[in-house]
């Protein structure tokens, strides 16, 4: 199955230079051994050792050696079998790192191994690693020059950077001014392949989109937004991408440039311009031989692609950012599943479709084409967690195997064939009415056509100019179709912009201008048009330096400079080509029939046509620009009348000063006014610095709520977490109470088997095994901690109960002696009776103040009972408890009364217990005989001794 990923399929017979993918039939003839179900991996060996230090070690590099062309290996049906090339690219600690106080945690050390500064035994092995140091040339010559080679010569490949935010991706795909990117390098490499492949003619065009937040947008068409991905027999494609037709490298990065505009980016605590998207430039090539020796169309993908940066805990973002971080980590995330089982090498399912990513990547990854990964890194130790996981990616991804093989078209419906057949259409029309027009019409009736014009015989001429237009417009197809081919310029017609003449008078061929045809004149106004497309491009890149330069105003300098320098040299160039063109349609409108003159005026016209839309733009643009300047002029006039009323405050100032001075004289008055003025200036000092540190403050007071807010967050994720391990917790001891003594070991085994569960769900992966047996640790000591501390919570609680019982007991015990007293009063009352009779009123308080003066006496030694007594006497608060010892006692009565009836003599009852419902059970004696009732409470088992009390009967 051939790989895709935008339209990865040849452009249709229908297709124009701008071109919109559509369902297509299947016209390429894969090559590749591929499964039927494109979401099973084909059957791997994964080559990976892993020595006893914890090295993980591959091979030699394993890109393998472009594919040669032409191979009659390849064009038989035999495959390349290979792995994915990994390569790893370190950038400098950057100035926020240094500041931060960073070290360095990992390091290149050689060119095939990143090695862990704190454990130098965790080391992990690529084709090959760069340093800070190396530059994007050296990545690209490894990492990107194999794979574009071989998609000019028919083998899908995809190119595309891994790693987290601020790592250095976006500065390895694209670049800058000074340092240009993978894509770049790859455009002008492509363009001097074909330069240096004479016999071939090929197509080449372009798309570009983002996947953003999970939704797919063309960045070269700004209405091209949401678009679906549809999957056909040969892959995954996006509906409705358009596609352009690329002339030259300018014309390519002109397209990436538009693009870009449309990109999203934003800031975060690490990136000021941080990619908020994953982007995928693809380059579709067409090529064939020519002449006798075509053998077919062959048709291949490209696929650069720049991913946003996973973003960790440490990422501070809100709202939108957060969402945006989000949605790359989970397409991150599947990409890393995908990854991991396609490196299993089993045939099991894979989660292509999980995002949209995996989505596109579908075909690529599974191992149809070349895949080179660059992992950009940074050194810092802020990172090092991060770094590690990009690593372990990285070696993932190092073992899937990848059979890489040319495509080929052999139904000769590519847009490439399809142009060629036309242009011969085209030629062979004109050649027919080139002859008719000269066979048909006779010298003589030439002359009295032209006499007949003359004399404004408005039929004929019109006939003449339908012919002629006729004629021109199927020049003009034929030229645009022949230029949208592109062919090797070498030891031809001087193609490229390098052989652009240094002065109008020197013409293509080096000499002094001479007549060229008219397809020489119209490439040079293809080259005129390219030019013009770099000069925008140049243009946007120095609008965009010119913003940057204000944090780098040095590097941007020089920058800025080189940029105008370049931009100016192509003006040149520019104005030496239009002088060119100009010069030639003056040379050649000398020596020109009237046919011929006619053809000129009509290109011209169109040409006029041309620029006069180009006028209008231009006219439009610098409305807007007048308008900018205006508002500027206004803003600077602002500005002008703030400084004259700044300096007129300063005189008026002075001048207050210089009066105050007369009487201290001028020498005086002169070092007041330099006092006064230094003064103003420090005060101004002052309130920029307040300005500055008020705009600190706030930005602390955001940075903090922020991280507040985040720890909020975090704490009740803690509290879940603990609230979950307390529950399978108490599961766990619930089920060891449960199933006793032997319980615990099943319960052990249980656990470790629900865990083994989860290794596998790790696929055994000995570092995340670690990794997760570390957090488990760290959870344990934290709800160990935790658990502690509730004990420590629980034992003051126990006190705190323990205390109470104490109290409870006292109180309790209080009462028991209450109730001795409370008997004997009633005994003493008894007595006071049989010998009063029966008392009533003020002689039965006499008789209770009676009681208590003996009880007193009684218990003089035993100071709570005096205490309950008196507390009972005087306070109101203890009343309940009086009424509930007179309930007490009334019932008490009853039951003793009840047991009289019984027979039931010297009954007694517990004083500890004796408010429970069951204390009043009336133990049956006090004799020596019965042992249970004489020696302890049969409820509290309280020692008799003085804790039973008997009723009097
Ligand atoms: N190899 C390098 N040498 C020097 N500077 C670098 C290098 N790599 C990256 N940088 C700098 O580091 C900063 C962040 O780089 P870049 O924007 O490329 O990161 P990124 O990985 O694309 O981030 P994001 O995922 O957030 O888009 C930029 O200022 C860039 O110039």
């Amino acid at each position: 199955m051939a790989s895709s990923l935008s339209n990865r399929r040849p452009a249709s017979p229908s297709s124009s230079s701008s071109t919109s993918s559509s369902h297509l039939s299947n016209r390429l003839i894969p090559r590749s051994s591929s499964t039927s179900d494109s979401s099973v991996a084909p059957s791997m060996t994964p080559t990976r050792t892993l020595s006893d230090s914890g090295l993980i070690g591959y091979g030699s590099f394993g890109t393998g050696s472009p594919v040669p062309y032409p191979s009659e290996e390849l064009l038989g049906e035999e495959t390349v079998r290979d792995s994915i090339s990994v390569t790893v690219r370190f950038r400098p600690l950057s100035e926020r790192e240094y500041q931060r106080g960073d070290e360095v945690a990992w390091y290149p050390d050689g060119d095939t191994l990143v090695r862990h500064d704190y454990n130098p035994l965790t080391a992990y092995a690529f084709d090959k690693v760069f340093g800070p140091q190396a530059n994007t040339m050296d990545v690209y010559d490894v990492a990107a020059r194999p794979v574009v080679k071989a998609a000019m010569e028919g083998v899908n490949g995809t190119v595309f950077a891994y790693g987290v935010t601020s790592s250095g991706k976006t500065h390895t795909m694209h670049g800058d001014q000074e340092s240009p990117g993978i894509i770049p390098l790859a455009i002008q490499d492509v363009f001097s392949i074909i330069q240096n492949t004479p016999g071939r003619e090929f197509l080449l065009r372009v798309s570009y989109l983002e996947i953003y937040n999970e939704v797919i947008n063309d960045l070269l068409d700004p209405t091209g937004q949401n678009l679906r991905v549809r999957e056909d027999s040969q892959g995954t494609y996006v509906e409705g991408i358009k596609e352009e037709v690329v002339l030259s490298p300018g014309h390519a990065l002109s397209f990436i440039a538009a693009g870009e505009e449309h990109r999203h980016v934003g800031s975060n605590n690490f990136n000021l311009m941080s990619s908020r998207s994953h982007t995928l430039f693809t380059l579709m090539i067409e090529s064939s031989a020519t002449g006798d020796e075509y053998d077919g169309v062959i048709f291949s993908q490209l696929n650069l692609i720049d991913l946003a940066g996973s973003e960790s805990s440490k990422t501070e973002t809100t709202g939108l950012r957060r969402k945006e971080g989000s949605y790359i980590n989970k397409s991150l995330l599947t990409l890393g599943t995908v990854i991991g089982k396609l490196s299993e090498g089993k045939a099991t399912h894979i989660p292509y479709r999980d995002s949209k990513l995996t989505r596109l990547l579908q075909s690529s990854l599974s191992g149809h084409g070349h895949v080179s990964l660059i992992c950009t890194i940074t050194p810092a130790s802020s990172s090092n967690e991060e770094t590690h996981n990009t690593l372990k990616f990285a070696s993932r991804a190092k073992n899937i195997e990848i059979y890489a093989s040319r495509n080929q078209i052999i139904d000769e419906k590519s847009l490439i064939k399809k142009y060629q057949r036309e242009i011969s259409i085209l030629k062979l029309e004109l050649d027919q009415l080139r002859s008719g027009m000269l066979v048909g019409v006779s010298h003589e009736e030439l002359m009295s056509l032209k006499q007949q014009l003359e004399e404004g015989q408005v039929k004929m001429q019109t006939r003449l100019e339908e012919e002629e237009e006729a004629k021109a417009a199927l020049m003009s197809r034929i030229q645009k179709l022949t230029k949208l081919i592109l062919v090797s310029t070498k030891n031809c017609i001087p193609g490229y912009l390098g052989d652009v003449p240094h002065s109008p008078a020197q013409s293509l061929c080096g000499q002094r201008c001479c007549v060229m045809t008219p397809d020489e004149i119209d490439l040079l106004v293809e080259q005129v048009k390219i030019l013009a497309g770099e000069i925008a491009f140049s243009t946007s890149t120095l609008k965009r330096l010119v913003d940057q330069s204000v944090n780098d105003p040095e590097n941007s300098q020089t920058q800025i400079h080189n940029l105008e320098n370049e931009i100016q040299e192509k003006q040149r160039q520019m104005r030496a080509l239009e002088q060119l063109i100009i010069e030639s349609g003056e040379a050649s409108i000398a020596n020109a029939s009237l046919v011929e003159m006619q053809q000129k005026v009509m290109s011209l016209m169109t040409q006029c046509n041309g620029k006069t839309f180009e006028l209008e733009i231009k006219s439009a643009d610098n409305c807007i620009l007048q308008e900018q300047l205006q508002k500027k002029c206004t803003e600077n006039k602002e500005l002008h009348e703030k400084v004259n009323l700044l300096e007129r405050r300063l005189n008026a100032v002075s001048s207050d000063k210089k009066s105050s001075q007369t009487c201290s004289g001028n020498a005086v008055s002169g070092e007041y006014a330099e006092e006064l003025k230094r003064k103003i200036q420090s005060q101004e000092f002052e309130n920029e610095k307040l300005k500055l540190e008020h705009v600190q403050i706030v930005e602390e007071n955001s940075g903090l709520r922020v991280q507040n807010q985040k720890l909020a967050e975090e704490a009740s994720y803690a509290k879940e977490d603990l609230a979950q391990t307390r529950n399978s917790m108490n599961g766990v001891n619930n089920r060891k109470n449960n199933d006793g003594p032997r319980s615990g070991r099943k319960g052990r085994i249980s656990s470790g088997r629900s865990s083994g569960d989860e290794f596998e769900s790790w696929n055994l992966d000995p570092e995340a095994l670690k990794m997760e047996l570390q957090a488990r640790k760290q959870r344990e000591a934290a709800l160990e901690s935790a658990l502690a501390d509730k004990e420590f919570i629980e034992g003051e609680y126990r006190k705190k109960a323990e205390e109470a019982k104490r109290r409870e007991e006292a109180l309790e015990n209080d009462l028991a002696n209450m109730w001795v007293l409370v008997a004997k009063l009633k005994k003493d009352n008894g007595a006071l009776s049989e010998v009063n009779g029966t008392a009533t009123g003020p002689a039965r308080e006499i008789d209770k103040n009676q009681a208590s003066m003996v009880l007193r006496e009684r218990h003089a030694p035993r100071q709570p009972e005096v205490a309950v007594v008196a507390k009972i006497e005087e306070t109101p608060k203890e009343e309940p408890l009086v009424a509930r010892l007179k309930a007490r006692m009334q019932e008490m009565k009853e039951k003793e009364m009840k047991s009289q009836a019984n027979g039931d003599a010297n009954s007694h009852i517990c004083k500890v217990c004796f408010e429970s419902p069951t204390a009043a059970i009336l133990l049956p004696c006090l004799c020596k005989s019965c042992s249970l009732a004489c020696s302890e409470c049969p409820i509290c088992r309280t020692k008799i001794s003085d804790r039973l009390f008997a009723f009097p009967s």
